[in-house]
């Protein structure tokens, strides 16, 4: 008899995720001034961000406490003398949502709902559980608490993103996008959803809301017709080199506008259809990717029968610690287009080495 994997894994990314969505959808609407901080990377951060860490930390700790997590942030900013004012907002938030009522999905997650508050200290460790350096073997999660942290602040599309890595392959990805809409054909209708991939499992938006009726969506990405093609991409111009896609754009005989938008949301709507071609070329400034970023979006366009690889058509490596190593860009995509693109990509490379475009 086969057995599903990761079942309980799955119920607990979700609600992590879940509450996580909550606490910055909330954050959002009452952030002031000096609730957000420019890291050495010169990228912003806020309380949401770290107390949102906070919380998924918190529950995967409860239920997998051998668990390492990598997460992006780490509280050397709250432990700081001049720390105090951010580090009492973030622990006010983070138990605030930590402690609210237990939520359909959330019954056997011990530690939930229970009221108890956390101290400062309690949450300045649990948020710098997230230093796991990653690595080649064993268990681990990966956290982004807000991917997308530019896009947040404009109050365009971010995400909670959560992943499970076992022997440097993904396993599991949640990614919960409290701003994107439900369906794409409705885009100033409802909002709110989460998707899950499970490996093996299949690829599926649920509703954002734990007390929502609505049924899984199994995600597909569709065999989409020339002239459905579109890329994604970033719309931060230092995050990926659009100028390239432009190019690359042309040789495939896309006539689409791109579609741009924050973070690992690209993922989700290249998951269901909503755009063809995720395309992310470095812009030459030496960033390396982290593997909080792709893990999740990884594993659910796969899980959605698509590929995903390098720009050269090589795997990405979640084994290397905590960055992908070089970067050599990425293609996401349905089967057929994303071995269009990777020649695309090699014709448009071949043009400006010999500066013919
Ligand atoms: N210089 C950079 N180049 C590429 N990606 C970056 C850079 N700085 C930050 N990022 C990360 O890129 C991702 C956003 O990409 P996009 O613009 O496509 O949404 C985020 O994970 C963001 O981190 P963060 O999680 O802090 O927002
Ligand atoms: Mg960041
Ligand atoms: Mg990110
Ligand atoms: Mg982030």
């Amino acid at each position: 008899m086969s057995t599903v994997p990761y079942v309980a894994e799955k119920q607990v990314a979700i609600a992590a995720v879940r509450r996580a969505c909550t606490l910055t959808a909330s954050v959002f609407n009452k952030l002031v001034k000096n609730e957000t901080l420019t890291k050495d990377d010169k990228s912003p951060v806020t309380v949401g961000d770290f107390s949102a860490q906070a919380v998924v930390n918190t529950i995967l700790g409860h239920a997998f406490p051998d668990d390492r997590i990598v997460g992006e942030e780490d509280a050397a900013d709250m432990r700081a003398e001049s720390g105090v004012e951010l580090r009492n907002r973030i622990v006010e938030l983070a138990n605030e949502t930590l402690t609210g009522p237990l939520q359909p999905g959330e019954e056997n997650i011990w530690g939930l709902g229970s009221g108890k508050a956390q101290t400062a200290e309690q949450i300045m460790d649990v948020i710098d559980r997230g230093n796991y350096d990653g690595g080649r073997t064993g268990r681990f999660w990966t956290l982004d608490p807000i991917d997308g942290t530019k896009g947040f602040l404009r109050g365009e599309q971010y995400a909670v993103c959560l992943a499970l890595i076992n022997n440097a392959r993904v396993e599991l990805g949640v990614i919960g996008c409290p701003n994107l809409p439900v369906s794409a054909s409705a885009p100033t209708g409802e909002r709110g959803c989460i998707f899950v991939a499970v490996r093996g499992e299949g690829a599926y938006q649920i509703p954002l809301s734990p007390s929502s009726t609505v049924e899984p969506i199994r995600l597909q990405i569709p065999d989409l017709s020339q002239d459905q093609l579109n890329l994604l991409e970033s719309v931060e111009k230092a995050h990926a080199k659009l100028s390239f896609n432009e190019k690359v754009a042309q040789v495939l005989g896309i006539t689409r506008e791109p579609t741009r938008m924050d973070s690992q949301a690209k993922y989700c709507a290249l998951a269901r259809g909503d755009g063809g071609v995720y395309l992310r070329m470095p812009t030459g400034a030496g960033y390396r990717e982290k593997i909080w970023d792709h893990a999740p979006g990884s594993v659910l366009v796969e899980e959605a029968g698509g590929v995903i690889t390098d720009s050269r058509g090589q795997p990405l490596d979640f084994g290397l610690g905590r960055t992908l190593g070089e970067n050599f860009g990425f293609v996401a995509a349905g089967k057929k287009v994303h071995s269009r693109v990777l020649e695309a990509v090699k014709k448009a490379k071949e043009d400006e080495a010999t500066g013919s475009a």
